[in-house]
């Protein structure tokens, strides 16, 4: 909770106006039954019509004091638990920016999602609510109970008889409370995640007629949280009717004794009158004690799993202090030394020993049959996972000790599956290089073999992409996403298998397009074709490197190469036949 109150600070003052108006409300509040009791013994009892205008005027003036501060209170709360959301809701984005992909795989994507919508938006209300009324709540018990103490010490008395069984009580609740919901927030993800995967799905969940499967997955995951939430509030749901009956039992007691005390002459009406409104006034206060503790309980179990994240100071990214002290002369040139690698959380070593080097301006082609490690071996290049053991130098420095933004400035990244950002084809080609001109953005669009598909767009480069948008093919999101790695003019870049759904014609275009690039390349591919092209190529097999040569050096000694080389020829004899 502390790490939540650090987000409060700078509107604390948003916040400490609210609570000032709030008490001015609950003094209004407090004094009205005194008002209450000066009006019935000095003026009905005594038959003084003056006294009861004076106090029935001064007590309508409060009440309108009141109802401003209240409605003052409303605008400070909202701006300090708005502003406070939004703060919150910005750290924990930036936060997660920061995670590694081994910290990803801790959080997945829809408790992430949860925690930034829906916990944060939980605590929010809960500020709110505070400031508002939450607050106050406690208060009016405490104070109606000293006010009655005020008036009538002995019958006040009445009204404290089961004060410590009813603290007991609350304190069981409130930890019952955050136990229960923070497992709701736990199925909340659930859904989430539920939906966010059949949604990225949806063309498969059409073409294999699972719609009904999903559903009932659906209805599953919608069920336990039905459950879970509806068991959370059933136990919350015994507070009220405890609370009131204690409360019931001490007003009995108020009243029967008071009569007794009228009748002996020991009280005034008005003093039972007084007392009687502010045990009713707490007996109000505490109907809301439920539905505050399910606001405060879910809001507590809402912001624990959000400091989980905020607190978190292992598993980011680990970055070096920019030393500026690159070796101009090896710009351009990469070296693996001796490195194994084994994702986080399994026990299995992917990559295993693997040595190789590439020169400035080098295009190495990256084979081996699938799942033997293509992939991995590009993502250890900008660190988005570290090697296991052996080292990775890129332009001579160890990548351990390159500064992460400048390491990955200078590479253009092409993920296997081409994503793009909702919005224009423009915006999605500059998010790789924010102060592009309109000419690179055409000049990479061109090199990519995409310019001219943009030109017939509705709206060329302004067109909007995503939802709402143009619907591009697998080849054209393939060629923008090459073009926005390329328009940042990168010394590496890295394609794995980014051309797969181009068709002969425009793939053999783009490479002639990337011969004249200054970039040293790494292009993993299934093709023999591409790879004959390639400077050099490094053949993977199950982790290993199986052969690292020329094409025509890996035509005479690898045995593997032979066999891609033969089938694939026999396929395109096939193809031609
Ligand atoms: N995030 C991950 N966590 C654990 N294991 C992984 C992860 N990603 C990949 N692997 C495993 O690492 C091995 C190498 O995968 P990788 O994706 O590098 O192969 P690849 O050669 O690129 O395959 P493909 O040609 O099919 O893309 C596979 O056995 C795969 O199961």
């Amino acid at each position: 909770m502390k790490t939540m109150f650090s987000y409060i600070k700078p509107y604390k003052w948003y916040a400490f106006i609210a609570i000032l108006l709030m008490l001015v409300e609950l003094s209004v509040e407090l004094i009205q039954p005194l008002i209450i009791k000066k009006i019935i013994d000095d003026g009905i009892v005594l038959q003084d019509t003056a006294t009861v205008w004076l106090w029935g005027g001064i007590m309508m003036l409060l009440a309108f004091l009141a109802f401003l501060a209240g409605v003052t209170n409303s605008f400070f709360s909202a701006h300090a638990s708005q502003s406070f959301a939004f703060d919150l809701r910005n750290a924990l984005f930036k936060k997660v920016q920061s995670f590694t992909m081994t910290t990803f795989l801790r959080f997945p994507s829809a408790g992430l999602i949860t925690r930034l919508t829906s916990d944060v938006s939980q605590v929010q209300q809960v500020l709110f609510m505070s400031l508002r009324v939450m607050l106050r709540t406690p208060l009016v018990v405490i104070g109606s109970l000293l006010m009655a103490f005020y008036v009538n010490v002995s019958l006040a008395g009445y009204l404290v008889i089961g004060a410590p069984f009813l603290a007991m009580f609350l304190f069981i609740m409130v930890r019952k409370g955050i136990a229960y919901f923070s497992a709701v927030q736990k199925r909340v993800d659930r859904v989430n995640r539920v939906i966010q995967e059949n949604l990225q799905a949806v063309r498969l969940v059409k073409a294999y007629l699972r719609g009904m499967y999903e559903a009932s997955r659906f209805e599953t995951v919608a069920n336990l949280l039905k459950k879970d939430t509806s068991k959370a509030l059933r136990t919350m749901e015994y507070i009220q009717p405890i609370l009131l009956f204690v409360m019931n039992v001490s007003l009995l007691a108020v009243l029967w004794f008071g009569a007794g005390k009228i009748q002996q002459g020991q009280t005034q009406i008005g003093e039972l009158v007084a007392i009687v409104n502010y045990a009713l006034r707490m007996t109000g206060a505490f109907s809301m004690f439920s539905f505050i503790i399910v606001l405060f309980s879910r809001a507590k179990a809402s912001a624990d799993r959000m400091e989980e994240v905020l607190l978190i100071d292992e598993g980011l990214e680990h970055d070096v202090e920019d030393k500026g002290q690159l070796d101009i002369r090896q710009r351009g040139t990469l070296r693996f030394d001796n490195v194994s690698f084994k994702y986080p959380q399994t026990d299995e070593f992917v990559l295993y020993n693997i040595s190789f080097e590439c020169g400035q301006g080098e295009k190495l082609a990256i084979m081996g049959a699938t799942g033997s490690g293509k992939s991995t071996l590009l993502q250890l290049l900008p660190r988005f996972y570290d090697a296991s053991s052996g080292d990775i130098y890129v332009d001579g420095q160890n990548v351990q000790n390159w500064p992460l933004e400048k390491l990955r400035e200078a590479i253009g990244y092409v993920p296997q599956r081409a994503l793009l950002f909702t919005g224009s084809i423009h915006n999605n080609l500059t998010w790789g290089k924010t102060d592009a001109s309109v000419e690179e953005v055409q000049e990479a669009a061109i090199q990519a073999q995409i310019h001219h598909s943009v030109e017939n767009f509705p709206n060329g480069y302004e067109t909007r992409v995503g939802q709402k948008g143009v619907n591009l093919s697998g080849g054209q999101k393939q060629r923008l996403s090459i073009a926005r790695a390329l328009i940042r003019k990168p010394e590496f870049l890295i394609l794995d298998d980014s051309t797969s759904a181009l068709d002969i014609k425009t793939e053999s275009a783009l490479w002639d397009a990337l011969d004249g690039e200054e970039a040293t390349m790494l292009v993993v591919t299934q093709k023999i074709r591409t790879a004959k092209g390639a400077d050099r190529i490094l053949l993977l097999e199950d982790g290993q490197v199986s052969a690292f040569g020329t094409h025509e050096e890996l035509v005479k000694n690898s045995t593997l190469y032979q066999k891609i080389a033969a089938s694939q020829q026999e396929q395109e004899v096939d193809d031609n036949a």
